[in-house]
């Protein structure tokens, strides 16, 4: 067995037990009962992940910048040149870019991953250098990835996640970066869901009405000539057939987390297309997810939909990078503490809801 199928084999559900207890606990908490609303079942869901009561905090906390390039791009479904890509690597490198302002505000680590940008990159601290290929081939003309590279993009994505674990990170982020992926992500999110290209393709970085016809169009004839959506068709197949180097990557990296035990906070349309495929591959590994924010994007809510996940900050962004989760973070980390730290009625002497009924 390789790392994939070990790592899918090896990812449990929830803990029942450790779930009941955190529904106790906040039950107990000098608060009225479910006033902490969503807040309350995330903790919840964090214990059963951990399995325990209360699970650990998720802090220190490191968004995983995954970057690679698209053949799509080469028929016209974003105003913006291939080689932005690289150019926004360089800036994550060097502190600029928003990616880095909502990490530095959230006290998160920023690692940028080179998954497959058409440009060789320079060696540079943060950068991971795990290319796989110089950005992927045209969905259009035949399956963006070979299997072999599909496969070796979610076994980096499993290793990025047991790398950072290793060094201490208790919460996983993702992120990405890659010109032309939103034209991927509606195709994943139309293979996985098996809603048509029109529901899922959106406006990505902002294009006009033609422009926009012209990438719904381009979903759909991907999508026809890999026969997708389509019964059989096995996940990996699917991410080689119309995904990219990042969304494969994002999906090992959604496994990692699940098999360590430790929370990801899911950012915008790409993660969420990336997270249908991790959980096709390990319906179990959504147990791991949190997602983080609700991009503008039309896929990405229905992405969240099938995936079962309510976002928790919805704001129009539309980004990426990670910027969404990253917002999100001190309200995952904010419900832990909870958990932690907010006495019970018994222990602070405060009365319960019904002690002074008269009957
Ligand atoms: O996170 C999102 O939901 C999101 C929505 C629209 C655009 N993006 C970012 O914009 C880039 C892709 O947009 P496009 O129009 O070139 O497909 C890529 O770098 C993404 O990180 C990201
Ligand atoms: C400038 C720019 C920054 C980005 N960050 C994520 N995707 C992006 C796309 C563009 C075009």
């Amino acid at each position: 067995m390789n790392l994939i199928e070990e790592t899918v084999a090896a990812i449990a559900p929830l803990d029942e037990t450790a779930m009941r207890d955190a529904r106790d606990h906040q039950a107990r908490l000098t608060k009225p009962p479910g006033s902490l609303g969503v807040l309350e079942e995330l903790s919840v869901k964090l214990a059963g992940l951990a399995g325990r009561c209360p699970p650990p905090l998720p802090e220190p906390a490191a968004v995983a910048v995954f970057a690679a390039d698209h053949g799509v791009h080469a028929q016209g479904v974003t105003p913006w040149p291939q080689e932005v890509t690289a150019q926004m690597v360089a800036n994550f490198l060097a502190g600029g870019a928003v990616v880095n302002a909502f990490a530095a505000q959230v006290g998160a680590g920023v690692s940028v991953v080179d998954i497959g940008v058409a440009a060789d990159l320079e060696p540079a601290p943060g950068l991971l250098p795990r290319k796989i290929a110089h950005g992927t081939a045209d969905m259009t003309l035949g399956p963006a990835m070979t299997m072999d590279e599909t496969r070796r993009a979610v076994t980096t994505g499993i290793e990025v996640a047991h790398d950072l674990v290793a060094g201490g990170v208790r919460c996983l982020i993702t992120g990405d970066m890659g010109i032309a992926n939103t034209t991927a992500s509606a195709a994943l999110i139309a293979a996985f869901t098996g809603l048509p290209p029109e529901r899922v393709t959106g406006r990505g970085t902002g294009i006009d009405d033609a422009t926009h016809a012209r990438k719904v169009e381009i979903v759909r004839t991907a999508l026809a000539r890999h026969g997708l959506p389509g019964e059989d068709a096995a996940p990996l197949d699917v991410l080689a057939a119309v995904g990219g180097l990042e969304h494969a990557a994002i999906a090992g990296f959604v496994l990692g987390a699940a098999v360590l035990r430790v929370p990801v906070v899911l950012d915008g349309v790409i993660a969420g297309a990336a997270a249908l495929a991790a959980a096709a591959l390990c319906p179990d590994a959504i147990g791991a997810c949190v997602a983080g924010h609700r991009s503008a994007e039309p896929g990405h809510a229905a992405a969240l939909a099938a995936l079962g996940l309510r976002p928790l900050v919805d704001l129009e962004l539309r980004l990426g990078e990670g910027t969404g989760a990253l917002l999100a973070l001190p309200l995952v980390q904010g419900s832990v503490r909870v958990l932690h730290e907010v006495a019970t009625f018994d222990s602070a002497g405060v009365s319960g809801k019904d002690a002074g009924a008269r009957n």
